[in-house]
């Protein structure tokens, strides 16, 4: 069961609006496929029922209706009466799992409490609906109150529930504990059926599911993302590769390919990021960094396990860094359709761990420009460099440049402002050449590319056309600094003239 639109909406901060909930519940059922979803708590507010009616009303016209759950509450006729409003079918019942929460929550004896639920049931069955029992803090009232948490599912075996729902509240289980409780458990109440719901606290969410299925629950709480109360609840798309990989025997529904999709969306409607190295949906996950790695996957899969990208709708990446390798750069440009000689990959290496020196992974987009840049310098002979320069830009004052530079093994030193730093330089240059009594070829056009990835350390590409005696040529640079960029570009100009 998936419970993303009810506890995953209790990360804080998070609130989907009904149109929202719909896609995203549509999403679960239909392109997922997982069979229950829990869509909201009763009676929060108009908000909460415009959604729920419009995902009941969907899933009515669907034949999903028996699978679209709400949370609901130990209150007399009022949640029963907000469900049938909303035209829900199925209601997890919130209850009391320990005895420290009914004592001083509640401030209830047990019999008083299941004398409660015990009308809530007879109320909702007696309307049509179908009920389920969550026992909150069931983990710890396993601890601390076990003869209460027996005494209670002594008295649920005799009444009309589909599932009784066992959640880790706090998420404090250790995988050993989910293990003992589980199955002793399903062994002393084998005509009820039960839910495992694992919280995150400790990190320990998708073992324990793993443990809680290995010990005969027989269904299981998740959310996309992992989101939820506090540190969250078990990722969906963990805990489903997890069993479809360590359990052969136990079949979920749920479509591995659409994971992917779904957290994308999820992360979207909530602007709650996925890390990059969140398993199976985190950005990085897939992409082998160091260049051992990329060498072994070419020599019989050595770093391959059975957790595929492809299983995902991913691909297997190779980062672009420092650390990275002949291996990484040969597997990127394969999969760019590039070919390069030997001494043209060489260069592009060397570039590419200088790059990584200053910025921390170059990406497979910016590839392109720089093996066009490298290429490019390859025909160019060195009679001119660009030695030092300062750039100043300060609020409120013009930018200024100073700048040495050797042309033909003279050393030129001089200051300039101007309208932007590139245009002070541009000041400065002009200076030296004035002093050689060399012309410089006009700049007629100056474009910046960005390859695509939107950060804001990523490479910049400028391509400046000239005119010099009557013909026009355009030179490229490539930097993490737009400045710089346009400054390489204007070396290489220097050079060609
Ligand atoms: C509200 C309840 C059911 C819950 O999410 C929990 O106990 O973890």
């Amino acid at each position: 069961m998936d419970t993303t639109l009810r506890d995953g909406e209790q990360t804080s901060g998070v609130s989907f609006s009904p149109s929202e909930k719909l896609t995203i519940a549509q999403v679960l059922l239909t392109e997922v496929k997982v069979d229950r979803i829990e869509i909201a708590s009763a009676r929060v507010s108009e908000g909460e029922l415009a959604a729920v009616k419009a995902i009941t009303k969907w899933a009515k016209a669907n034949g999903f209706l028996n699978r679209v759950e709400v949370l609901t509450f130990v209150d007399g006729d009022v949640s029963v009466q907000w469900m049938l409003q909303a035209g829900a079918k199925v209601m997890n019942l919130l209850t009391k799992g320990s005895l420290n929460h009914l004592t001083h929550q509640l401030k209830k004896k047990p019999a008083e409490h299941f004398a409660e639920v015990g009308a809530v049931i007879a109320l909702a069955r007696k309307k049509g609906l179908e009920c389920n029992i969550y026992l909150e803090d069931w983990s710890n009232g396993m601890r601390h109150s076990r003869d209460y948490v027996y005494q209670y599912l002594d008295f649920l075996q005799s009444q009309p529930v589909k599932r009784v729902m066992l959640p880790d509240t706090l998420g404090v289980l250790t995988p050993g504990e989910v293990t003992e409780y589980i199955s002793e458990i399903v062994q002393r109440y084998p005509t009820l059926r039960f839910d495992f719901h694992a919280h995150n606290d400790y990190d320990l969410g998708t073992a324990n599911v793993l443990e809680g299925v290995k010990a005969g629950a027989h269904g299981i709480h998740l959310t996309i993302n992992g989101m939820g109360e506090r540190a969250g609840n078990a990722p969906l798309a963990s805990a489903i590769a997890v069993i479809n990989d360590f359990l052969p025997g136990v079949k979920t529904a749920v479509s591995e390919k659409s994971l992917y999709s779904a957290s994308k969306l999820v992360e979207t409607f909530s602007g709650i990021r996925i890390p990059a190295n969140k398993p199976v949906v985190g950005d990085n996950v897939f992409t082998q960094t160091a260049g051992i790695h990329a060498d072994g996957d070419k020599k019989n899969k050595l770093y391959f396990s059975d957790l595929m990208p492809e299983r995902f709708g991913r691909q297997r990446l190779y980062a672009l860094g420092k650390t990275s390798g002949k291996a990484n750069i040969e597997n990127n440009l394969q999969q760019l359709g590039i070919q390069l000689s030997d001494a043209n990959l060489k260069k592009v290496t060397q570039r590419i761990i200088e790059l990584g020196d200053k910025k921390e992974v170059v990406t497979q987009a910016d590839l392109p420009y720089i093996i066009s840049d490298i290429l490019d310098s390859s025909r160019i002979e060195e009679k001119v460099k660009i030695e030092n320069y300062v750039l100043t830009h300060s609020k409120n004052l013009h930018p200024s440049v100073t700048l040495r530079i050797s042309v033909e093994g003279e050393l030129f030193e001089e200051h300039s402002q101007g309208d932007g730093q590139y245009d002070a330089f541009m000041n400065a240059l002009k200076k030296v050449y004035r002093k050689k009594k060399q012309e410089l070829p006009a700049l007629t056009d100056y474009s910046v590319h960005i390859p695509p990835g939107g950060k804001s350390d990523a490479l910049c590409e400028t391509i400046i056309t000239w005119t010099f005696k009557n013909k026009e040529f355009k030179t490229r640079g490539l930097d993490s600094d737009q400045t710089v960029s346009a400054i390489k570009a204007t070396q290489k100009m220097l050079n060609l003239i």
